[in-house]
C-alpha cells in the first residue's frame, strides 16, 4: 500500500483541464518531488487528493484510505502545509499550534515541535504578525507536524524563501524523512526539487510528463555527464567511441603545444567514466579532469518550456479561478476564525 496512488485523477474547470487523466504513485518513506512550471496543475492534484476539490473523473487514495470516501482517516495521517498558508496575525505561534491540536484532537508538544522546525519558545509567545517569512514557513510546518502524521504534503514550501530559509527547510524535510515519514511536496523550482528528492514527478498541463530518481532522470536527458580530460598529445579516438556508454567526443586543441588539448566525452552511463578515463591514461597523459554533471534543467525545459508561456497568458487572460492558500479550503479554517473573533 502506497502513500499516495491517484488513477486517470481529471479535474476541469469551466475551459480549463487542470488535471489530465493523472495516474501518480507516492511510495511510503520517500520524499517526492512534484514539479512543474505554474499553473501545471500541482496544487490541483494536492487539493483532488485531500478531497479539498472533486474530480471530474478518476480516483486517488491516500495511505490506502479513498480520498473521498475516507477523508477523516486521511486528515488524521497527514500534516499539510498549504501554498501561501495564511497565518493569523493576531495569534501567537503557540495559539496557533494548540489551535491545531484542538481540531485534530491530538496534545501539541509544543517545545519539542518548535525544536524540529528551528523556532524558540520565544517565538512561540510572539504574535505571528511580527514574524519573518520564513518563521512563518517553520510555523506553518510546525503546525503540519502535530499528531506526527506519516504524510506531510507540502504545497510550494520554499516559496518567499532566502536561500538560507531555502537550505534550512530542507534540512528539516530531510530530517522528518529520516524519522521514517514520507514527504510530498511540490515545486516549480527544479533545483530545491533536485536537492531533496528521492524520486521527482514532473507535471505539465496536468499530465505527469517524467518519473524516476534524479538520477534516472537525468540519464534521460541523453548526455548525463560531461567529462573534460587535459592531455598532453591526443591519441585516435575512433576505439573510445565504441566504448558502452560514449555518446560524444571532441577535441579542443591548445593555442600552443605547451597548452595541451582538451578531450570532452559526453557518457551516459556513469560506470562508462572509469573506462574512458582508463583508457587515455593508457594512450597519453591527463594532466587534469572536470567532470560536469549535467542540470536536470534541461530536461525540464524540453519537457515544460513551451507550454509556459501558454499557461501564464491563460492567467494573465483571467482564466484562473484559484484561490491562494488552501487553508481556505478547510474546515478548520471556520474554528480558526472563532478563535480569533
Ligand atoms: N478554482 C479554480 N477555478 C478555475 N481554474 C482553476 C482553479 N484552480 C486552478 N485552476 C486552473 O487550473 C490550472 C492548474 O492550476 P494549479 O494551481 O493547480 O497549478 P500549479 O501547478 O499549482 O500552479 P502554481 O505553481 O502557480 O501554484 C491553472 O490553469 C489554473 O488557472
Amino acid at each position: 500500500m502506497g502513500a499516495i496512488r491517484t488513477t486517470g485523477l481529471t479535474k476541469r474547470y469551466d475551459g480549463v483541464l487542470a488535471v489530465d487523466g493523472l495516474d501518480l504513485r507516492v511510495e511510503r518513506g520517500e520524499v517526492f518531488g512534484f514539479l512543474g512550471p505554474n499553473g501545471a496543475g500541482k496544487s490541483t492534484v494536492i487539493n483532488l487528493v485531500l478531497d479539498f476539490v472533486r474530480p471530474t473523473a478518476g480516483s486517488a487514495t491516500v495511505l490506502g484510505y479513498d480520498s473521498r470516501t475516507e477523508t477523516t482517516a486521511i486528515r488524521r495521517n497527514t500534516g499539510i502545509v498549504p501554498e501561501g498558508a495564511t497565518l493569523y496575525e493576531r495569534l501567537t505561534g503557540r495559539e496557533h499550534l494548540a489551535w491545531i491540536a484542538r481540531a485534530n484532537g491530538v496534545e501539541a508538544d509544543v517545545p519539542a515541535l518548535l525544536d524540529r522546525v528551528g523556532l524558540t519558545i520565544d517565538d512561540a509567545d510572539r504574535r505571528v504578525g511580527g514574524y519573518s517569512k520564513g518563521m512563518g514557513r517553520r510555523l506553518a510546518l510546525a503546525m503540519a507536524l502535530v499528531g506526527d502524521p506519516e504524510l506531510l504534503i507540502l504545497d510550494e514550501p520554499s516559496s518567499g524563501l532566502d536561500p538560507a530559509g531555502i537550505r534550512e527547510f530542507r534540512e528539516i524535510v530531510r530530517e522528518e524523512a529520516a524519522d521514517g515519514r514520507t514527504v510530498f511536496f511540490s515545486s516549480h523550482v527544479l533545483g530545491q526539487v533536485e536537492a531533496v528528492a528521492d524520486r521527482i514527478g514532473i507535471l505539465n498541463r496536468g499530465k505527469l510528463v517524467a518519473t524516476g530518481t534524479p538520477a534516472e532522470l537525468r540519464g534521460s536527458c541523453g548526455i548525463t555527464q560531461s567529462i573534460r580530460f587535459e592531455v598532453t598529445t591526443v591519441p585516435t579516438l575512433d576505439a573510445l567511441n565504441a566504448v558502452d556508454g560514449v555518446e560524444t567526443t571532441s577535441v579542443d586543441d591548445g593555442v600552443s603545444p605547451s597548452d595541451g588539448s582538451i578531450i570532452e566525452v559526453g557518457v551516459t552511463d556513469a560506470a562508462a567514466k572509469i573506462e574512458v578515463a582508463t583508457w587515455l591514461a593508457e594512450r597519453t597523459r591527463v594532466r587534469d579532469v572536470v567532470s560536469e554533471e549535467r542540470s536536470l534543467e534541461t530536461l525540464f525545459d524540453a519537457y515544460t518550456s513551451t507550454a509556459r508561456s501558454e499557461q501564464s497568458n491563460a492567467r494573465t487572460n483571467g482564466q484562473s479561478g484559484k484561490q491562494n492558500g488552501t487553508w481556505a479550503n478547510v474546515q478548520q479554517l471556520r474554528d480558526l476564525e472563532e478563535v480569533e473573533a
